[in-house]
């Protein structure tokens, strides 16, 4: 057993029906990892969380959760906190009525201070008395979280947590999952936004129709080989095409969707040393670069690329 994991699965398998939502999943979350789930609808993300929190059983493979072995049985072993599908509360108790429930359930001692400090790390001491039934999306998943927090979780599972958020919300929740994760708690959270990920994530496991497309450090994502569109801005477009063309390694992109009034740009498809050395070109010609940044990040053209070609070999 691997003890410095805090989830290690296998060939973990799972089908709905015809349906097979995972297909020979390995996954290994260390403990102070927060750990990305990404992957296109349908993936299968929102099952592996739910397989992790014991809402659901595997149909094969193996999973440890903080080093127990995952029988047949439902239920996660002790320790594990979250939500899929957003968080379960109360909507006729407060915020601070709900957060007191899930604490005398959890068997907490000092439940008034853990959930005080639950509602302050989630930025919702203000509305603490107030009913859940009028709390917005943001708020529910602030709440939820700080559910989550009072059961002292030591492996944090969610589901798109940043759903509805505004970015004093996200601030908060970004807050808490980079100071859980530096006390040691394994965090793991499925998420679309490239940018949230790439913010939180050490590591990330992309999916595509339930397999593993990825697992690694998001560095040796981005560092890929792989050619990217760079956004090129410039007072002397013409030059800059023109240049672009005769360098070796570029391809000039036309159709980028970039808005046409936006005249100063040119997208370039190159990889980073080609790029070096059409910068040194235009630099010698004496064109100004006034921008040169990839249209999409590197996570999100690795994503784009390796869930494409999963969805192409189907
Ligand atoms: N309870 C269920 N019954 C039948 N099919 C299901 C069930 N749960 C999931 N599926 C199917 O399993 C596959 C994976 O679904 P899952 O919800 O895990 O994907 P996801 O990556 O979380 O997607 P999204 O990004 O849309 O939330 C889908 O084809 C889905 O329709």
């Amino acid at each position: 057993m691997d003890t410095h994991l805090a989830v290690r699965a296998r060939g973990v398998t799972k089908s709905f029906g015809d349906v097979i939502a995972l297909d020979g999943v390995d996954l290994d979350v260390a403990h102070g990892q927060i750990h990305g789930l990404v992957g296109p609808n349908g993936a299968g993300k929102t099952t592996a969380l739910g397989l992790l929190l014991g809402l659901a059983v595997a149909d094969s493979g193996t999973l440890e959760i903080l080093n127990t072995p995952v029988g047949r049985g439902l239920a996660a072993p002790g320790g594990v906190g979250g939500f899929v599908d957003g968080p379960g509360l109360y909507p006729a108790l407060t915020a601070r009525q709900n957060l007191a429930a899930v604490a005398a359930l959890s068997g907490r001692r000092s439940r008034t201070a853990a959930v005080d400090e639950a509602l302050a790390e989630v930025g919702l001491t203000d509305v603490a008395d107030d009913r859940v039934r009028g709390f917005s999306l943001g708020m529910r998943q602030r709440l939820g979280l700080a559910a989550a927090l009072v059961t002292e979780p030591r492996l944090l599972l969610l589901d798109e947590p940043s759903n509805g958020l505004d970015p004093a919300g996200k601030k908060h929740v970004h807050g808490v999952l980079t100071r859980l994760a530096a006390d040691g708690v394994a965090v793991v959270l499925s998420s679309h936004r490239m940018d949230d990920l790439e913010a939180l994530c050490s590591e990330v496991t992309i999916l595509a129709t339930g397999r593993v497309v990825f697992s690694g450090p998001l560095g040796k994502l981005a560092a890929e080989n792989r050619a990217l569109d760079y956004r090129l801005r410039t007072p002397d477009p013409a030059a800059a095409r023109r240049i672009a063309s005769s360098t070796a390694g570029i391809h000039v992109v036309d159709d980028t969707g970039t808005p046409r009034t936006d005249a100063g740009v040119l997208v370039v498809r190159a990889l980073v040393p080609a790029l070096d050395e059409l910068v040194a070109g235009l630099v010698n010609a004496g064109v100004a670069v006034r921008e040169l940044a990839p249209v999409v990040s590197p996570l999100e053209a690795a994503f784009l690329a390796l869930t494409e070609q999963q969805e192409a070999a189907r």
